[in-house]
């Protein structure tokens, strides 16, 4: 959000941190079910029809709604249940000692522990009813790192044994599967399927595990995570089965994303958006946990190396649809978003 803490909202209207508004029709989710499912096997395989046949999925889901959920990725979920069994013995301890990981102590960066009822993205009466532990990408889990010497921005915490080390077992598998989507982007744009390659051999590569417990409060009084769009070029989410995640649809309804068993969500964020001039849709969401249990999900957040210039891609201008977006680099444009979070009671 970019209000402050003390501007008001005004009814229906959500203004983001990236500058857009939007307008919302109704404070209530809905159970549609819009958001389509890719299988994407597909992108395994070693025939350029099959991963094109993903590619051209991906390209509509991305344009349409900027969200989707996909199957068959590959991915063991004992991954996920190793990262969300060590979230909760890190989130059950005292807050004090979750504090001495606090995020505040690393600037500019999005790393460490994010307390709970401490940020607001929705500018609601109540702060986010969420708490989250972040953490970046570490070259020493990157097995195709370029620079296995490359400094660590993380933080960890103490007397959480195996923490770290199922969170980059998880990471590494989410990074692999992340590089491989960016080539079926790639191939959504139109584009030759390495177009992205050099721009993901070091990438922004972000991850978090969230807490939201049952929330008590009106909707109108409390979000688990406010209305936001996230900032990196795609994230890809893994949510446990209480339910909770909502897509802001482009008529303004929201859209509940309800959890399919085994089933990532995928959605489109702010780089992407700019890249692609706005063919790729970064779409807003939200999360509010009434679904009387204590919800965990663990988004993955991939960008491109923070040296990159965000040009347009090719596919996407043209004389009549000029680039409407200032040119800078990616890590100007993170740089930009975290600080803005960060400074005016944001989140991720
Ligand atoms: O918890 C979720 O399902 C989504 C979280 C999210 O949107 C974020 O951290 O950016
Ligand atoms: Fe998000």
């Amino acid at each position: 959000m970019s209000l402050t803490q003390e501007e008001t909202p005004k009814a229906g209207i959500i203004t983001l941190q990236n500058g857009q508004v939007f307008q919302v029709k109704s404070d209530t989710g809905k159970p549609l079910d819009s958001l389509p499912v890719i299988d994407v096997s597909g992108i395994y395989s070693e025939n350029f029809e099959d991963r094109k046949a993903v590619a051209e999925q991906v390209r509509t889901a991305a344009h349409e709604i900027g969200f989707f959920y996909v199957i068959n990725h590959g991915i063991d979920p004992k991954f996920s249940g190793q990262t969300f069994e060590a979230a909760k013995r890190f989130f059950e301890q005292p807050t004090e000692k979750k504090m001495e990981v606090y995020t505040g102590l690393v600037p500019n960066e999005y790393v460490g522990y994010h307390p709970l009822e401490h940020y607001s993205r929705s500018g609601r009466k109540k702060k986010d009813l969420c708490e989250a532990f972040n953490w970046a990408y570490d070259a020493k889990f990157d097995p195709e790192t370029l620079d296995i010497n490359e400094p660590s921005i993380n933080i960890w915490p103490e007397g959480v044994p195996g923490f770290q080390e199922a969170l980059f077992e998880h990471h590494t598998q989410m990074l692999a599967f992340s590089r491989r989507m960016t080539r079926v982007f790639a191939l959504a744009l139109h584009l030759p399927e390495d177009a992205f390659d050099d721009y993901i051999k070091r990438p922004e590569a972000g991850m978090r595990v969230l807490h939201y417990p049952q929330q008590e409060a009106a909707d109108e009084d409390q979000n688990g995570i406010g209305a936001h769009t996230d900032f990196e070029c795609f994230t890809t989410v893994t949510q446990d089965d209480c339910g909770g995640l909502e897509v802001l649809s482009k008529s303004g309804e929201w859209i509940k994303a309800k959890p399919i068993p085994g089933a990532f969500v995928v959605n489109i964020a702010d780089c992407f958006m700019r890249q692609t001039n706005d063919f790729f849709v970064s779409t807003v969401h939200r999360v509010i946990n009434k679904s009387g249990k204590e919800r965990y999900s663990c988004p993955f957040f991939f960008g491109f190396d923070r040296k990159k210039v965000l040009e347009a891609v090719p596919t996407c201008v043209s004389e009549e649809n000029p680039m409407k977006y200032p040119i800078m680099t990616a890590g100007d444009y993170y740089a930009w978003r975290a600080n803005k979070a960060k400074t005016q009671g944001g989140s991720y």
